[in-house]
């Protein structure tokens, strides 16, 4: 994986299910969604996205065929356990009746509990009495549902041969760390995969990575990915010699900004498509080794200026969209900016984007369409909930 627009061959997507289900009017807010989605809808929407890829030659991974099959590892079903069970929250008594429940169940089963989490009721039942039991209301979570794992973009990113796990930020999405941990490291197809980023320490989420051409990655700074992130995945991938520049870019820290991907996706080997309120604001700090073998990091400057040169190319073109500012506010609202390339100039979007998919394809490249009225209630579009795999190379 070496682009963002490179013809697309394999893709990690997380058709959503029972954790959905878990979503009210009280928890959806600290649950990242902004409204309750009707789940059977969006299990349609998925499945026609996925489908488009198919169509267009893509292999579709599902992640929650791949977690329950690297369950089947009787290590990964220890490790499961282990990362579905809070200490914190349970107390030693509590933990351990539900430790050895989930130490029995079926790989299918402890999938499910890692996914769309437990609550107190559904605890298995134990012998004497717990205050911990008592004091916690039925329906409060034992274990935390995991909604947001539809955004797989998130929570893992490839950088050339190389996947780097994400140190994630906000607490209902912590735990999507240890699934893809259990997936990368036991799946048979994955577990031979190298790691490009081993520290968890500093927060990194794939929304915020983009790899702008080969040897390029830009790095969204802001309400998800710190300082401290972009710089250690900076340091790791020149040590591991994936990249040769990092471009560290401010974005607002703001629910509508979470990711730089909300604000500016690829569309072409030297094109993207870019919330026009952020066009002439965005700069970036370029961050490369010298020749003494030390991090250096120059700048800032105009994002689009700073990428050209990175990227060796005259001008990264921006697709002038030309929203008038209140259309423009609305459509990257409903992910409009957060397009999935298939292939350079060939591109997933939202429907409902009318007006900025109409001047993508004024500008020359093709929008293949997908509904996504329920799906984007989790303020995710088709580069957040998909997580590229492999991708031909460009060249
Ligand atoms: N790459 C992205 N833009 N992902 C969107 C993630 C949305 C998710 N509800 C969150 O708040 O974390």
């Amino acid at each position: 994986m070496e682009s963002e627009v490179g013809p697309l061959r394999s893709v990690l997507l997380h058709r959503p299910g029972a954790e959905l289900k878990r979503l009210t009017p009280r928890n959806n807010d600290q649950l990242l969604f902004d409204s309750i989605p009707w789940v059977d809808r969006a299990q349609e929407e998925h499945d026609a996205f996925a489908e488009v890829l198919r169509g267009r030659g893509v292999e579709v991974l599902l992640l929650p065929e791949l977690l329950r099959s690297a369950l089947d590892d009787p290590r990964a079903h220890a490790a499961g356990v282990h990362a579905a069970v809070d200490d914190r929250r349970l107390g030693a008594e509590l933990a351990d009746v539900l430790r050895s429940h989930l130490s029995s169940v079926d790989s299918v089963a402890l999938a499910e509990v890692l996914m769309a989490g437990m609550t107190f009721e559904e605890l298995p039942a134990a012998e004497g009495a717990s205050l911990v039991r008592k004091m916690n209301h039925p329906r409060d979570f034992a274990v935390d549902p995991l909604p947001n794992l539809l955004f797989t973009r998130d929570s893992s990113a490839w950088i050339a041969d190389r996947v780097a796990i994400s140190s994630l930020t906000m607490p209902a999405r912590r735990r999507e760390t240890a699934v893809l941990d259990l997936v990368y490291a036991y799946h048979p197809r994955f577990r031979q995969a190298a790691r490009a980023y081993g520290a968890h320490s500093a927060p990194i989420e794939g929304g915020d990575v983009m790899l702008l051409a080969p040897g390029v990655v830009a790095i969204g700074v802001g309400e998800r990915t710190s300082a401290a992130g972009a710089e250690s995945l900076a340091r790791s991938v020149f040590a591991d010699n994936l990249a040769h520049t990092v471009l560290a870019v401010p974005i607002e820290q703001s629910r509508a900004t979470m990711h730089l991907d909300t604000v500016c996706t690829m569309v072409n080997t030297d094109a993207v498509v870019m919330y026009p309120l952020a066009r002439d604001s965005l700069v970036a700090y370029t961050l490369y080794t010298g020749d003494d073998g030390a991090l250096r990091v120059d700048g800032p400057e105009p994002f689009l200026t700073a990428a050209a040169k990175a990227m060796d190319i005259d001008r990264l073109r921006v697709i002038d969209t030309g929203l008038d500012p209140v259309t423009a506010e609305r459509e990257q609202w409903d992910d409009g900016n957060n397009t999935l390339a298939v292939a350079p100039g060939v591109v997933v979007g939202y429907e409902r984007n009318v007006e900025t998919n109409e001047r993508l394809e004024a500008a020359g490249i093709e929008v293949l369409r997908i509904a996504g009225s329920e799906l984007g209630s989790g303020r995710g579009g088709p580069r957040c909930m998909s997580c590229p795999v492999v991708r031909d190379s460009l060249r």
